[in-house]
This record gives C-alpha cells, structure tokens and sequence, in this order.
C-alpha cells in the first residue's frame, strides 16, 4: 500500500484486504525463492564454526538480518507504519522524514520475535532439503525476504483492526473494558474471509509453484511444485492468520480502552 498516493483512501476495509491479497504472492514467491537452497542450520546457530568469530554472539542470519536492516533503516523504511524491524539498535534515516497519513493509534505491538521462531521452526525444514549446501550469502537473503513479507502481512492486522474499530467503537471498547479477548477474537472474525483466503492460496501455490516447460501451460502438470501446496495454506492456517488476529486482539484492546468516544484518536 502507497500511503502517500493521494485521492484514494488507502485504509477502506477493501484497499487493505487487496494489500493482503498482493502479500500472498509476495510470500509464496519468496518461499520459492528460499526452497530452492539447502535447510543450511549453520545459519541459525549461533554456535556453527563458520561464523562464530564474525556474528558477535548472534547466529549469522541475525547478524545478517542486523546490517540489512540498518542499510534499510537509513532509507527510512522503519519510519513507514507497516514495517516493523527485527533487529537493534538502528540508525537514524539519512532521508528527510515523510508525513505518513494518521491513522493508526500509537501502540508498540511488534510480534516478529514469535515470526522468527515459526519461520526457522516450522517453515525452513518443510520447504528446503535438507543438508548444507553452502549457499549461505543466498539462502540468508531469501530468509530475510520470507520474513520481510510475513512480519509485514501480519502487522498489517492493526490497519485491519483500525477500520473494524472504527465501524464499531462501543462495542470493541466495552469487550476491551472486560478484557474479553475471546469475544474481540469473535467480533472482528470472519470465517468467510478466512475461507475464500485459504481457497485462494491453495490455487495459487499450485499455480505459481509449476515448473512451465514447452509451448503451453498445462494446469494438471502439479508433479514438480516447487514448493508443497499444503504447506503454504497450513503456513497461513496455522500461522499466518492466527498472528494477525493476535495483533488484531493487542492492537483493539488497547484502543477499545484508550478510547475517549470520539473515533478519531
Ligand atoms: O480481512 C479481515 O477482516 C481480517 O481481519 C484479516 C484476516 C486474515 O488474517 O486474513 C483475519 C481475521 C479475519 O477472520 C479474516 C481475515
């Protein structure tokens, strides 16, 4: 999402749902783009005798992760309200600041610790081989892509939360007054939505994950995904949008108790 095109709105429900559904591709691309190199455990141990005396104390993909992120941090991409760091401290940016549209309320909700974990526990073993194959500098950098585009996916849950809150002020603040996560969890779900998600996945992993060869697409030539179909709809299932909906629950349940009765913060 461009927040500073102007003319549109970007934070109606249907301009924000259209930005998850752009991440899809941006995540099943990027997980092609790391299945293709080997699990490489050296990578996430901080311990692995091939970088322990470079990484001070980390495991090369956080060392890694560190300076892209400070390359990153000068050209302001942290200032931008769906990105969020994983790494720190981060220099300033070396660009002038840009005022972002106020949309969102002020929070410090921030899951990629819990993105981290998931990404290296339940994702890298079930889409690469396993082994070394001493590609580091290239499986790291698509590790940063996958955990780019997933941090950025499921912080986008505070825009969704946001628009929620707004069509219905009373009723999330009276749930955050209970601290009734549970019913927040209930309110802002909808199944439907999750549904038509995991059916379009589904077919987009299929699709995207074919190996194209000779003159035409044949859509029941499946035998050579690139990556298991089944893995990226239970990434979401699983994963995906449980986390959102936690950001979702933190993000309205601090609002819903900071809330003065005017929707505007
Ligand atoms: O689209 C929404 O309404 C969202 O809240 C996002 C999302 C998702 O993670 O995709 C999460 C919860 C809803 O049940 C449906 C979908």
């Amino acid at each position: 999402m461009n927040f500073l095109t102007q003319g549109e709105n970007p934070f109606s429900l249907d301009n924000i749902r259209r930005t998850l559904v752009r991440l899809e591709d941006t995540i099943i691309f990027a997980l092609i783009e790391r299945a293709q190199f080997a699990q490489n455990n050296d990578l996430y141990n901080k311990d692995a005798a091939p970088f322990k005396d470079v990484t001070n104390g980390r495991t090369f993909l956080e060392h890694f992760l560190w300076e892209t992120e400070q390359v990153h941090a000068k050209a302001r991409r942290y200032t931008s309200p769906d990105e969020y760091a994983f790494t720190s401290p981060l220099p300033d940016p070396i660009l002038p600041s840009l005022s972002f549209p106020k949309f969102l309320a002020p929070n410090d909700i921030n899951v990629n610790a819990q993105i981290m974990d998931l990404y290296l526990q339940h994702i890298v073993p079930k889409i690469c081989a396993e082994g070394d194959d001493l590609n580091y500098g290239s499986a790291a950098t698509r590790d940063i892509e996958c955990l780019q585009a997933l941090s950025r996916r499921i912080h986008y849950g505070k825009f969704v939360a946001e628009t929620k809150f707004r069509s219905n002020p009373k009723e999330y603040s009276r749930l955050a007054h209970e601290h009734d996560r549970d019913g927040i969890d209930k309110l802002l779900t909808n199944s439907a939505v999750e549904a038509a998600l995991l059916q379009r996945l589904h077919r987009k992993a299929l699709i995207y994950g074919q190996t194209v060869e000779g003159p035409t697409a044949d859509e029941h030539q499946t035998t050579q995904l690139k990556i298991p179909v089944e893995v990226v709809v239970d990434l979401y299932k699983t994963w995906v949008i449980p986390l959102t909906k936690l950001v979702e629950v933190d993000y309205l349940e601090k609002r819903g108790l900071e809330w003065d009765g005017n929707v505007d913060w």
